[in-house]
Order: C-alpha cells, then sequence, then structure tokens
C-alpha cells in the first residue's frame, strides 16, 4: 500500500501572514502594474500558485496507486466566520487513481478474442475513470470554496485594516486638539503665573502696610482698654436707662395693642361702611323708583295745573271782555242819562219860558200851539229815551250778573289752582328732597367706592364712547354696536360691543359714559380726584384709546367754546379757585407747569422759548432717585397763579406740537402729551406744607398700519406710537402678574409714568371709544387692555405733608423738577390737615388700615 498522500492548506486565521505572503508574490509583479492589481486578483493569483502544485500531487497520487488510499481534505461547508477560531483540517482517505497510468491503460484479455475479459477490463476501466472523476470534482468544490472563504477574509481584512486607519485618524485628531488645548492651558498658566507674581508682590507690600496697621493698632488697643474701663461704667449707667426703656417700651407695646385694636375697629369700621354702601345703593335704587313715581306723578299734576292756568286765563280773559262790556254799557248809559237830563233841562227852560209867555206877554195861541207841539216832542223824545234807559238798565244788570257769575267761577278757579299749586309745591319739596337724598347717597357711594379702591390699590378706569361723525355707522346686523346695560349692578359701569351674529363682550369700568355725556358730566366724576393734587397726593390722568377716539375731547377739549372744555382746562380752574378760598385759613401755593411731548422716543419741551435756530436741541432725560423723585432735566417750568396764564401756556404748547393729519383723524396727535403742575403748599400759622402732582397725560392713539395708510414720517410716527404703547400694555401686564421684574426701561412714556403706574399714586384711566362698526376690532383691543389696567394693583396712594419750611428746596428753581415722597421721619399726623379736604378720615382710614406711617 502506498503511503497515504495528504495535502493540507495553512490554516486561516493567521491574516496578516496571508497578506505579507501576498506582498511577496507582488514583489515580482512590476511597480506600475502592482497599483493595478485589485485584492480579487491577488487571491486569484494566490489561489493559482497554490492549486498548481495540489494539481500535480493528486495525479501524482491517482497515477501511483488506483487502490491505496489518499488522506484528502474533505470539503466542509462550515466556513469559518469571521473572528471565529479555525476548525482543524480534516482528512479524508480515499483511492487515489494514478490518472497516468490509467490513461495509458490498454484492454489485454487472455487472447485476442477475449472479448469477455477485454469487457470486463473496461467496466473496471469506466469504474475508475468515473471515481477518478469524482475525485477531481469533489476536489474542485473544495478548492471553489477555499477560494471563497479567502476572498470573505480579504473583505475582512479590509475592512478591520480601514476601521484601524479611521480610528488612527481620529485618535491623531484628538492627539493634535489636546496639544492645541494644552498650549493654550500653557499660555494661561504662565499669564496667570504672571499675575500671580504681581499679585504676591502686592500682598508683600500690603503684609508690610498691614505690619505698621497693626502696630497702629496695638496702641490703639491701648487706649481702647483704658476706654473700655470707662465705658464699663457708663453701661452701668446705660443699663439702668435700659429698664428705664424698657419700661417705655412696655407701655409702647400697650399702645401699640391699642393701636392694634383701633386698627381693627377701622377693620371693622370699613366693613360697615362696605354694607353701608351697599344700604346705599339700595336706598338709592329705592328713592330711583320713589323718585320716578314721583316725577310721574308730578308731570300729572303739572299738566293739570297746566290746563287749570289755562282755563284761569280763559277765564280772566272772558272776565276782562264782560268789564269791557260792562263798562262800555256803563258808559252808553251814563251818556244816555246824560242826554235825557239835558233834555229835560230843555224841557224844563222851555216850560218856564212857556209860563213866562203865558203870564208876561199874552203871546198868539199859534205861538202857544207851536210852542206846546215842541213840548209834546220833546216829551215824546223823552219818553223813548227813558225806555232806552231803561232796556239799558237792564242790559246793564244782566251783565253784571253774567260778571258776578264770571268772577266766581274765577274765584272757583284760582282756589283750585292755588291748591294745585300747594300740591305742587308739595311734589316739588318732595323731589328736591329725594333729589338731594340721591345725591347725598351718590357722594356717600362715590366716597365708600374710592375708599375701597385705594384699599385696594387699583387703578381706576373710566370708559367714554364718542358720537359717531359723519359717515361713520354704528350697526352691526340689525344691533347697535355700543349697548348699555341696565341692570342694577352694571347701571351706568357697564358696556357691551356686539360683533355680528349675537356675539357680545360685556365690560365693566369704574364709570362708562355714553355719547351724550356733556364735558361738564365729565368733569364732576374726575373733580374730586383733581382735589386731592391740592391735599399732597400724586394724581395722574390719562387718556388711551385709538386714534380719533376722542382723548384730545376729553383731556382739553375745544377752548373757544366754554362747555366743550376738557378735564385739563376744567381741572386747573378748580385748583386755582380752591387755593384762593383756603387762602383765607392761611395756606398758600405755589404752582409750577411744565409741558412736555414724547415724540419719536424722544422728549421735547413744549413750553421752551423758540431760540434763533442755532443751538442744539436740548436732550431731555428723565431719572428717578431712590426716594421716588423724578426729574427731567432741562425742562421749562413756568409758574403759574391763574387760569389766563395757563390758557396762554396751553396756545404756546399746542404751537410745538407735534400734529398731524391721518387717514382716521384730521387732527391727529402723533406724540404723547404730558401736563404737569406741581403743587406746593404752606400753611403760614402752622408751618405746615402739602406737595402735589398732577399729570394729565393725553396719549397718542394706537392705530393699525392698514388702516391709517401711513407712509414715509408718519409709518415712523406711527411706528414710535405703537412700540410705546405696546410696552405700556407689557408693564400693565407685568404689575398685573406681579413680576418681579417690571419693564419701565422698555420706552420713554413707560420709564415717564413709572411713579404713577408702578408707584403711590392716585391713577386714572380714559379709555376712549369710537362707535363706528368699523373701529369694532380696536374698540375691543382698548376695553380688553383697559380691563387688565383695571385689575391692575398699584400700591396705595400715599400723602406727601412736610413740617419744615423747605417747600422751596422741593420746587425746582431751574433745570428741573422733583416729585416724590419727603424724606423719611417727616410726616405728620393726617389729622393737621383735614381742613383741606373732607376725605382726610377716610385716607387716614386707608392709610391706617394699609399700616403707613401715621406721625412722629
Ligand atoms: N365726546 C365727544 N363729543 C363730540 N365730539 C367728539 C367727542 N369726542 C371726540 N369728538 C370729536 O371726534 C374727533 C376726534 O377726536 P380727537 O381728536 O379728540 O381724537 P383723539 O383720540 O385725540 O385722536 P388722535 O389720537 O388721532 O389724536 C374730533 O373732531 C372731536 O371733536
Amino acid at each position: 500500500m502506498k503511503p497515504a498522500a495528504t495535502y493540507s492548506k495553512s490554516a486561516p486565521g493567521t491574516p496578516k501572514k496571508d497578506i505579507s505572503s501576498q506582498k511577496e508574490n507582488l514583489e515580482d509583479v512590476p511597480s506600475d502594474k502592482k497599483r493595478k492589481l485589485s485584492g480579487r486578483d491577488l487571491l486569484e493569483k494566490r489561489a493559482m500558485t497554490e492549486l498548481k502544485p495540489r494539481l500535480r500531487q493528486a495525479f501524482l497520487a491517482l497515477n501511483k496507486a488506483d487502490s491505496s488510499p489518499v488522506a484528502m481534505r474533505t470539503p466542509t461547508n462550515n466556513t469559518p466566520r469571521k473572528g471565529a477560531p479555525r476548525e482543524p483540517e480534516v482528512a479524508v482517505t480515499v483511492n487515489p487513481i494514478d490518472v497516468e497510468a490509467l490513461l495509458s491503460m490498454k484492454m489485454t484479455g487472455k487472447n485476442k478474442f477475449d472479448y469477455k475479459g477485454k469487457c470486463e477490463q473496461m467496466m473496471d476501466y469506466i469504474k475508475k475513470l468515473r471515481a477518478c472523476i469524482r475525485q477531481f470534482q469533489e476536489l474542485e468544490t473544495a478548492l471553489n470554496l477555499e477560494k471563497e472563504e479567502l476572498r470573505r477574509q480579504l473583505d475582512d481584512e479590509k475592512e478591520s485594516r480601514e476601521h484601524t486607519e479611521a480610528t488612527l485618524k481620529y485618535k491623531q485628531d484628538e492627539l493634535e486638539a489636546g496639544l492645541a488645548e494644552l498650549k493654550f492651558m500653557c499660555n494661561n498658566l504662565e499669564e496667570r503665573l504672571a499675575f500671580t507674581e504681581t499679585e504676591k508682590e502686592n500682598l508683600v507690600r500690603a503684609r508690610e502696610k498691614d505690619a505698621e496697621t497693626i502696630q497702629a493698632l496695638e496702641k490703639d488697643v491701648g487706649r481702647i482698654t483704658s476706654d473700655f474701663d470707662k465705658s464699663t461704667k457708663e453701661v452701668a449707667n446705660l443699663l439702668q436707662q435700659v429698664s428705664s426703656l424698657q419700661d417705655i417700651n412696655k407701655r409702647l407695646q400697650e399702645y401699640n395693642t391699642s393701636l392694634q385694636q383701633y386698627n381693627s375697629k377701622l377693620q371693622s369700621d370699613t366693613t360697615a361702611a362696605v354694607e353701608a354702601m351697599t344700604r346705599t345703593q339700595k336706598e338709592k335704587a329705592a328713592i330711583m323708583e320713589t323718585l320716578s313715581s314721583l316725577r310721574g306723578h308730578t308731570s300729572v299734576l303739572q299738566n293739570q295745573l297746566d290746563s287749570s292756568k289755562n282755563t284761569v286765563v280763559e277765564k280772566v280773559k272772558q272776565n276782562k271782555e264782560l268789564k269791557e262790556e260792562a263798562d262800555r254799557i256803563r258808559s252808553e248809559l251814563q251818556r244816555v242819562t246824560d242826554d235825557r237830563e239835558q233834555r229835560a233841562a230843555q224841557i224844563q227852560a222851555l216850560m218856564e219860558e212857556n209860563l213866562r209867555y203865558k203870564e208876561c206877554t199874552g203871546k198868539s195861541a199859534a205861538d202857544l200851539e207851536q210852542l206846546s207841539s215842541k213840548n209834546s216832542a220833546l216829551e215824546e223824545g223823552y219818553s223813548s229815551q227813558a225806555e232806552a234807559i231803561k232796556t239799558l238798565r237792564q242790559q246793564l244788570e244782566f251783565t253784571q250778573q253774567k260778571l258776578k257769575m264770571a268772577e266766581a267761577r274765577i274765584a272757583e278757579n284760582e282756589s283750585r289752582g292755588a291748591e294745585y299749586k300747594g300740591r305742587l309745591q308739595e311734589v316739588q319739596e318732595k323731589l328736591v328732597d329725594a333729589e338731594n337724598k340721591l345725591h347725598e347717597g351718590e357722594l356717600v357711594r362715590k366716597k365708600l367706592h374710592n375708599t375701597i379702591l385705594e384699599l385696594k390699590g387699583n387703578v381706576r378706569v373710566f370708559c367714554r364712547v364718542r358720537p359717531l361723525l359723519h359717515d361713520e355707522e354704528d350697526v352691526v346686523g340689525t344691533e347697535p354696536l355700543v349697548q348699555y346695560p341696565n341692570s342694577t349692578e352694571l347701571m351706568g359701569r357697564g358696556i357691551e360691543l356686539v360683533q355680528g351674529q349675537g356675539q357680545k363682550h360685556t365690560f365693566s369700568f369704574d364709570k362708562v359714559f355714553g355719547p351724550e355725556v356733556m364735558q361738564e358730566d365729565v368733569f364732576v366724576e374726575i373733580s374730586q380726584l383733581v382735589q386731592s393734587a391740592l391735599d399732597g397726593y400724586k394724581v395722574c390722568i390719562f387718556a388711551y384709546g385709538q386714534t380719533g377716539s376722542g382723548k384730545t375731547h376729553t383731556m382739553l377739549g375745544n377752548q373757544d367754546q366754554p362747555e366743550q372744555r376738557g378735564i385739563i382746562p376744567r381741572s386747573l380752574e378748580q385748583i386755582f379757585k380752591t387755593s384762593q378760598a383756603l387762602s383765607s385759613t392761611g395756606w398758600s401755593f405755589r404752582m409750577q407747569a411744565s409741558m412736555l411731548e414724547i415724540y419719536n422716543e424722544t422728549i421735547r419741551d413744549l413750553l421752551a422759548r423758540p431760540g434763533n435756530g442755532n443751538e442744539p436741541a436740548k436732550q431731555h432725560v428723565v431719572k428717578h432717585d431712590q426716594n421716588g423723585n423724578t426729574t427731567v432735566s432741562d425742562l421749562s417750568l413756568v409758574d403759574v397763579s391763574n387760569w389766563k396764564e395757563v390758557a396762554s401756556l396751553l396756545q404756546r404748547a399746542a404751537q410745538s406740537r407735534s400734529v398731524g393729519k391721518t387717514a382716521m383723524n384730521e387732527q391727529s396727535s402723533r406724540s404723547h402729551c404730558v401736563f404737569t403742575l406741581r403743587l406746593s403748599g404752606m400753611n403760614e400759622s402752622t408751618e405746615q406744607q402739602v406737595h402735589g402732582v398732577l399729570n394729565l397725560i393725553d396719549l397718542a392713539g394706537s392705530e393699525r398700519l392698514s388702516r391709517s395708510c401711513s407712509t414715509g414720517d408718519r409709518l415712523k410716527e406711527t411706528q414710535a406710537i405703537n412700540k410705546s404703547l405696546s410696552s405700556l400694555g407689557d408693564v400693565i401686564l407685568a404689575i398685573g402678574n406681579k413680576e418681579q421684574h417690571i419693564p419701565y426701561r422698555n420706552s420713554k412714556l413707560t420709564y415717564l409714568l413709572q411713579p404713577c403706574l408702578g408707584g403711590d399714586s392716585k391713577t386714572l384711566m380714559f379709555v376712549n371709544i369710537s362707535p363706528d362698526s368699523k373701529s369694532l376690532n380696536e374698540s375691543l383691543c382698548s376695553l380688553r387692555f383697559a380691563a387688565k389696567v383695571n385689575a391692575c394693583e398699584i400700591g396705595v396712594p400715599r400723602r406727601q405733608t412736610l413740617a419744615s419750611r423747605n417747600s422751596e428746596s422741593r420746587l425746582r428753581k431751574n433745570g428741573s423738577y422733583c416729585e416724590g415722597s419727603p424724606p423719611d421721619g417727616e410726616y405728620y399726623e393726617e389729622s393737621d390737615f383735614d381742613h383741606i379736604s373732607q376725605a382726610g378720615a377716610v385716607d387716614l382710614a386707608c392709610r391706617r388700615l394699609k399700616g403707613f406711617r401715621i406721625g412722629q
């Protein structure tokens, strides 16, 4: 038996070796070709080089013996995966066939004709050939598999090499970055080292100084020790004082307890006041009802009185006619009587003459006859006249009777009229009484309402709806755009906007004025607030609303028509009148007015005297100090003492103000206009002082660019206006949300208004509304904004009162003005100033309730 021929393949799993061997194989390839050879070419080349000796071996084995077993590697399908351990090589024994011998083998047989033997040999030969073919097939399969595996190994190798290369690149980058960082750190450290060294030098110097200081301190310690001994003695004294102070403290605590009791009493008083207000409101409703019924009754009585008056007038007329008739008849009668008497005298004279003729002269019978006929004619005339007199007398009697009857009727009517008059008087008195009660109730209600608002510290909001202008429409669908709810709760305070399809938006404010409300009625509602500026409060009234909604009309109005004057002129008139009235009680006031506008985020002095045009425009800066004082640098302040002076100032300001025509308003204010009156009051006899500020602000109108159609400068103005108004909205929102940071600095307007919005002033906002249906959306926005403002709590208003005579210092002499709280420790008892306003008691209660300082 021939030794089993074995062929083995180098075990896989040693790719590096394979790659190196491939490299070795590549050595003999020309270098330009080397680059072109791909991995697949290498593999095929290597397979061929490995296959050739194996084929040669296989043929050798087959040629050597057809029956001897040959150890051959059996191909397996379990190709090792990447990373998996390689299986050991498996040797399979086959009977190798000597192919050369097989191919040169001849069929001999026993003789030439031994076909059977040849045939058997042939069969055997065919079998061997088949076995040989099978072996070759197996070998080919094994080689194919091996080739496949080698290809896979090569791919794996390539992949792992790429991966390693990428990792190496990444690591290199990392190292480079680290190096750069280290270099940067090194630089830093060097800088720090330099800095530390200088610091060290400084410290050394400081230490030297410290050493000197310590020496000085040691000397001081000696001195202090002696002082300490002295102090110890003083401490003993002080301890005694402390015990006496503790006594005082105890007494003060008792006083404090009593104050707390007083406080709680005030709180209960406030509750009672609120209840009283509710009661008053109910009473007011009842009085209103009585009033309306009385009004109805009065109108009935008035009608009756009017008809009675008409009857009396008629009867008087008749009476007069009858009297005239009677006079006429009387005069006729008189005339007739006179005539008759004249005739009787004539007859008498004729009769006497006749007698004289008869007696003395004996005249002829003819003459006698003539005379007697004359006499009879006269007698006839006389009798006819007597009859006429009789009828006239009858007529006179009848007329007199009629006259008497008419007079009786007149007397009757007059007594009835007097009765009616009495009843009317009575009703009118009742009416006046009811109206007085109503007025009083209204005053109490207002006062209580003010007190509650002040306790809450809210900004008050009044809403005013202007009348329709030409070309405007105030209906949405079939309903009026603006409606006023008439429920008891919302009467005079509620407003509804109808958005179409019955959708309503209801708002309520402190007061709502409809289009019919006159300027005077509006002012009546704010006069008390204005008054409080004289009492030492900071007061701020501003008008907000879309352009053309009536802000300027409300604040300034029309100066040429007295009944059309707005809040600014009326307020000043009232302040001047009241300050004059107070002069009889020792009070004298100094008042200074200023007027500025904020135009395109720049402050402009409206009272500045026009220069020659060469000097640069002044830069006005708003500043607030720690005490809440506001300053506007370089602002003109003008002393005013009567309305005439203010009127001329307003005129001067109107000429400098930025006004323009927009698509929505002929005379549109293109800036925010701030009128400020600073009041400083001093009582000569008591040396008491008050400091008040009245800010009256006409804001520029908000408008949509799409509606106002602004371009150029107008567009810039509109953008500046909208920006500052939106900043105002942000501030209000932040205050409403009680945020930590209030963005007052976002616009000049909010920064200037900071004390009014976030401080302790009495603030009132007018929200002006246009009833035009085209302005519905803007009106809705304005009302929503106003509702937010109404909900804002800005703190409790505080009066500014002083005792020392330094009021002059609080009113600026030139350049800037101050407003705000007096320095600490200078507050006085409210009762000291109660003579100024009736609101004193309520204010005192408010302040005590809020824990304000009430005196030193
Ligand atoms: N209550 C009112 N009664 C009568 N007319 C009014 C009333 N309110 C406003 N008007 C008229 O409406 C017009 C626009 O008013 P006004 O100029 O006051 O608006 P505005 O809000 O100040 O506008 P802008 O913001 O553009 O300055 C004016 O002609 C004014 O006379």
